[in-house]
């Protein structure tokens, strides 16, 4: 794909994650820096007016509550760095709401752990509830549970956190802001003559021989991780975006497709890349047959599957896995995360969501499998 093309797709994206650096947010140590902080919200709030949604991944926790507290030094007992983040995270997000609030833009607080994106049932909420809250038209900002995670389960950097968060929601395009204009040929710290990646395959492996190590003391992985990051991001389809926080108007100009910072891009195309990643990272758990009219609602209404429509069940499945949904001949036509248990959709299959709480006790959701979670084969 050719450089205009491919930043056409950005003007193009419905769905952004946008990361922001801990370098970035307290200008390199000095506190958290509302006015940059107001600056990004304004452009954030704008792209919502225009319908776009985002989901806001942002760090600084830790150097925030270090700030607060006084320290100089990034302290290295856990406990410490842990308070730290509990102090600095009620403050960040103390700033992002009054910010938004500004431009009468709603934001929600989400504070993730591995254990969130890698249990199939929490996974599925974190899901859930992150869709709604856009459906609701606002802005998560999402951090690492840093006051809880231990080391064993920490993402460590928030620029995996937020590759995962842009597989989670099937995100169009991952944007990484930090304090580098992008990914250059050498840290231009150590190197000034070395000159910008514009654009590159997110697969290359030249990359991370260019990418180095954080340097501020404040960020945690350099450019390493945000390579990879964007090798994560392509797994469901996402183009990612690393540019240089500190540029004028920088949001909406790399959504609008200008041709700033480095552009790593997936290799197969998005749709291809997500029915690959859905199916390839989860097993498939059971196996749904669907009558003629939810065949076609599925096939072609883009609907969700709705208990009425199945005519059996097989396999034993918890919520949040992976089942197959089969037409009466034995077809497979799609793939998708149940949001009940087998014993559950044994008893609901053929009637209509009114009756599960009669059948079940209680009712959880109204469709057996939303559309957001069916992949069509
Ligand atoms: N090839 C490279 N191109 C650009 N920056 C690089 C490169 N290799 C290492 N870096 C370093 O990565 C830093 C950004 O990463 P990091 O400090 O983790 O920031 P953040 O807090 O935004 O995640 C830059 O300040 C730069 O010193
Ligand atoms: N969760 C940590 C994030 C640390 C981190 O990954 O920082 P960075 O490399 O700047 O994105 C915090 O809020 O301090």
């Amino acid at each position: 794909m050719g450089s205009a093309s491919a930043r056409q797709r950005l003007t193009a994206s419905k769905r952004w994650v946008i990361k922001i650096g801990s370098a970035l947010l307290t200008d390199n140590g000095r506190g958290v820096n509302r006015a940059a902080i107001f600056n990004w919200v304004a452009q954030i709030a704008a792209l919502r007016e225009r319908g776009i949604e985002v989901l806001l991944v942002s760090s600084g926790a830790v150097a925030a509550g270090m700030d607060r507290l006084g320290w100089r030094r990034r302290p290295d007992s856990i406990h410490q760095l842990q308070a730290a983040a509990a102090i600095g995270q009620s403050h960040l997000v103390q700033i992002y709401e009054h910010a938004f609030g500004q431009f009468d833009c709603r934001t929600a607080q989400i504070l993730l752990d591995h254990d969130d994106l890698s249990n199939r049932t929490r996974y599925l909420n974190a899901r859930s509830t992150l869709r709604t809250l856009l459906s609701l038209g606002a802005v998560p900002v999402i951090n690492e549970n840093d006051t809880v995670v231990t080391d064993e389960i920490r993402f460590g950097d928030n620029d995996t956190l937020a590759a995962l968060v842009a597989n989670l929601v099937e995100a169009d395009a991952l944007l990484i802001l930090t304090d580098a204009g992008g990914l250059f040929t050498q840290d231009p710290r150590d190197n000034p003559a070395a000159e910008l990646i514009r654009e590159a395959s997110a697969a290359d492996p030249k990359l991370m021989a260019m990418a180095g190590g954080s340097r501020s003391g404040l960020g945690r992985g350099g450019m390493t991780t945000k390579v990879r990051a964007a090798q994560l991001a392509a797994r469901s389809g996402a183009c990612t975006v690393i540019a240089g926080g500190a540029t004028e108007n920088i949001i909406e100009r790399v959504c609008g497709g200008e041709p700033l910072g480095t552009l790593l891009l997936p290799e197969a195309d998005p749709l291809t890349a997500r029915k690959r990643w859905l199916a390839g990272q989860l097993q498939v758990r059971g196996r749904l047959t669907l009558d003629a009219g939810a065949e076609t609602a599925l096939r072609t209404g883009g609907r969700s599957l709705l208990a009425v429509g199945v005519t059996g069940v097989e396999g034993r499945f918890r919520r949040g896995e992976l089942v197959s949904c089969c037409n009466s001949s034995g077809e497979e036509i799609a793939r998708g995360l149940v949001n009940y248990d087998s014993q559950e959709a044994g008893k609901i299959l053929g009637q209509p969501s009114e009756k599960f709480t009669e059948l079940l006790g209680y009712r959880d959701d109204k469709e057996l499998i939303h559309r957001d979670n069916l992949i069509l084969l």
